[in-house]
């Protein structure tokens, strides 16, 4: 059997906390031959709800789970991990702009950068949840120097997931016959979901670009991309909430991808680094196409870009600037 793994979930009593913690124990992400210590990290003022989920975690008798230890410490927390989802941030509200949000998380993902830096191993993965995630994944990321930027990414599986959801009900097939689709950018309503290089394989059992399975640029441009940027927003008004349920799935996919990697045929979005690739800014935390092999992800070259696409893809990156531009004086206030 594999050696135990320490995966910090933050936010961990939060609504995404509830709907991840099964699945991770569960071995449905990191393998069913691969035991588990959770460290759950939450402030102090949610550690008695914290305490039920420990309670529920024992309920579920589920073998691979070796330890649970629940803290609002991060010292605690974040001691020898090797796994971190950082999902512990305020989500936003039925009214609120995505920049509400910024100053108040920022400082959270500084302050866990530094607990990164400190307590955890120099091998750790990180995966940042809590919004703004590009944003904040780039601070965590510059506040633990020692530990390689390749090790740090973002969730913008769920636009991924989202985007092959709307295109599986627009030609009558399951998301599992769409693969191939990007996702561009910011995980916000600036995001570009891109279809020019996806396949779909018909029920037919032919296989056919988007485009040609779809056989309407009109809803491509003017329906599937802005329900796929705006969904997020569409979910909190519906719920008065955010997604949590499809966040939870999106987090496994995005984990046991980079863990097991990705299927040959296939590509996923995460939000990593950029080294320049595709005329994106060195350094900024950008969603790309990637593959991943051997834990490690690497960004899918060659992609033709249009004169629209890279219209759309250098408004993301621009709004990414902006935002790291006021995170960065938000963390040196
Ligand atoms: N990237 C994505 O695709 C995506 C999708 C959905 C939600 N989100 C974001 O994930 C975050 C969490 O969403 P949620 O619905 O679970 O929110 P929630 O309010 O239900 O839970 C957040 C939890 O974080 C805790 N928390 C706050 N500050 C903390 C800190 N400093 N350290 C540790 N824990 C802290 C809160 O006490 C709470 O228990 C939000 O920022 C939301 O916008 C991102
Ligand atoms: O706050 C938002 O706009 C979105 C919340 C969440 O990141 C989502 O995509 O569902």
């Amino acid at each position: 059997m594999a050696e135990t793994l320490r995966v910090l979930v933050t936010g961990a009593a939060g609504q995404i906390g509830y709907s991840l913690l099964y699945s991770i124990a569960n071995g449905d992400v990191f393998g069913k031959d691969q035991p588990i210590i959770l460290h759950l990290l939450d402030i102090t003022p949610a550690l008695g709800a914290l305490g039920g989920v420990k309670l529920e975690l024992e309920d579920c008798s589920l073998p691979l789970l070796r330890d649970v230890v629940c803290t609002d410490q991060e010292a605690v927390a974040f001691k020898d991990i090797d796994i971190a989802v950082l999902v512990g941030a305020m989500p936003r509200k039925e009214g609120m702009e995505r920049k509400d949000l910024l100053a108040a998380n920022v400082r959270i993902f500084k302050s866990q950068g530094t607990a990164l830096e400190t307590h955890a191993k120099k091998t750790v993965k990180v995966l940042v949840v809590g919004n703004p995630a590009n944003t904040n994944c780039l601070i965590a990321s510059k506040y633990a120097p020692s530990i390689p930027a390749e090790n740090f990414s973002c969730l913008t599986r769920l636009d991924h997931n989202r985007a092959k959801g709307q295109v599986a009900l627009k030609t009558g097939v399951t998301a599992a016959q769409v693969r191939k689709v990007t996702i561009w950018g910011n995980h916000s309503s600036t995001q570009f979901p891109d279809l020019r290089h996806a396949e779909v394989t018909l029920a037919t059992g032919e296989t056919k670009s988007a485009y040609d399975a779809i056989q309407d640029e009109n809803w491509i441009k003017n329906t599937f991309i802005p329900v796929v940027q705006k969904r997020g927003a569409a979910i909190i008004a519906a719920r008065k909430l955010s997604s949590a349920m499809s966040a939870a799935k999106a987090i496994c996919d995005h984990l046991r991808d980079w863990w097991f990697g990705t299927p040959e045929n296939d590509w996923v979005s995460m939000g990593v680094i950029s080294d320049g690739s595709y005329g994106v800014e060195k350094g900024l935390l950008y969603s790309f196409p990637v593959k991943c092999s051997n834990k490690t992800w690497t960004i899918v070259q060659g992609l033709e870009i249009n004169d629209w696409a890279r219209d759309l893809m250098n408004k993301t990156a621009q709004e990414l600037v902006e935002e790291r531009n006021d995170a960065l004086e938000a963390c040196n206030k």
